[in-house]
């Protein structure tokens, strides 16, 4: 094997064996485990890392690194090829860059539908069912507080804002609640791929939808994709589900709704800021709030690791991604 040396950038908290095997196919595995952007830039340019032709970050590493943008894939390696990424999110990297600079990258899309779409209905039925309040009443010793009653998915309109995988298995699970499920994605789908979900304008779905739940990328052309004009083209109360991305809805109006009555409740993982939190949605008394948790399962954690490594091992022995993100490829995705 010619010289194709590895480079783990932060922890593994599953499959570590699995990163030990890659020393089977690769010339050297490097390890960056923590660190600081300032660091981890001076020690690319006194040639530290030089010889990696792939590398494995995650959204968990980001924090050590930052965005990998165009200042960062200017000093890493020129042997640097691939790009194996942990995460079905990959708004912190420049894509188009590492295009433009010829480094392919890869996410995790498939591994986390599951885990994401079981948070994304339990985040429905606990705004639908008004949970926070018994959850906070009960829990605090006052029994069921400020009761108010709470509504039943059945025959419900459920809009699906982006029917990829995690999209997919929501609308899967929400037809078991009895519940209509409605969808767009910049194309329609074949039809042997809808599995009875009907396909509507991006217009239609906001006027008719009675819960929307956005399980869409996030990207300089999705952001804000649901603001105060979106807002008021809803119906009235309804209930807004967000698992993807928090820049995906303007949180801001997201708030104003909510306080006018014209959003019902929502369920949110995911935030503008994270790790912060618009304070009116902290102080909304049926607004049911997780701190960004949709894929954190031992299972899906651990299957998420396995595939990057998958993909860092194709990437090392046969030029090939097994998922390569879809900007990369020919056929790219309509969502
Ligand atoms: O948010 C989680 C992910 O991008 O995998």
């Amino acid at each position: 094997m010619s010289q194709r040396a590895a480079l783990l950038i932060g922890k593994l908290a599953h499959a570590q064996n699995e990163w030990q095997q890659c020393s089977q196919i690769a010339s050297k595995l490097h390890e960056y485990p923590d660190g600081n952007r300032e660091d981890f830039i001076s020690k690319c340019k006194n040639g530290e890392f030089d010889g990696i032709y792939a590398l494995y970050r995650s959204n968990d590493s980001n924090p050590i690194t930052g965005d990998f943008n165009e200042e960062l894939l200017s000093v890493l390696p020129k042997s640097l090829k691939y790009l194996c990424h942990n995460g079905a999110g990959y708004n912190n990297i420049d894509v188009a860059a590492c295009t433009k600079r010829g480094i392919s990258v890869s996410s995790t899309p498939i591994a986390v539908n599951d885990a994401t779409a079981d948070v994304a209905i339990w985040l429905m039925l606990g705004a639908l069912r008004n949970i926070k309040q018994s959850y906070m009443a009960v829990n605090s010793g006052n029994w069921r507080g400020k009761f108010a009653l709470g509504h039943d998915p059945e025959n419900k309109t459920l809009g699906i804002l982006g029917m990829g995988g995690i999209g997919a298995a929501v609308a899967h699970r929400a037809k078991a609640f009895g519940m209509k499920i409605q969808y767009h994605n910049r194309h329609q789908l074949p039809g042997s791929e809808e599995n009875g979900a009907t396909y509507v304008s991006f217009d239609e779905l906001l006027k008719t939808s009675d819960v929307l739940s956005l399980n869409l990328a996030l990207n300089p052309s999705t952001k804000h994709i649901i603001g105060k004009e979106q807002f008021s083209a809803m119906k009235d109360g309804v209930v807004i589900v967000n698992t993807a991305r928090g820049a995906l809805i303007d949180e801001a109006a997201l708030v104003e709704a909510l306080k006018s009555g014209k959003v019902w409740t929502c369920g949110l993982d995911v935030f503008e800021e994270e790790p912060k939190i618009h304070p009116g949605l902290l102080e909304c008394e049926n607004a049911v709030l997780l701190p960004h948790v949709g894929t954190a399962t031992y299972e899906t954690q651990r299957d998420m690791e396995v595939l990057v490594l998958d993909n860092l091992k194709s990437a090392i022995k046969s030029d090939k991604l097994l998922t390569q993100v879809p900007e990369q490829k020919k056929d790219k995705t309509n969502l």
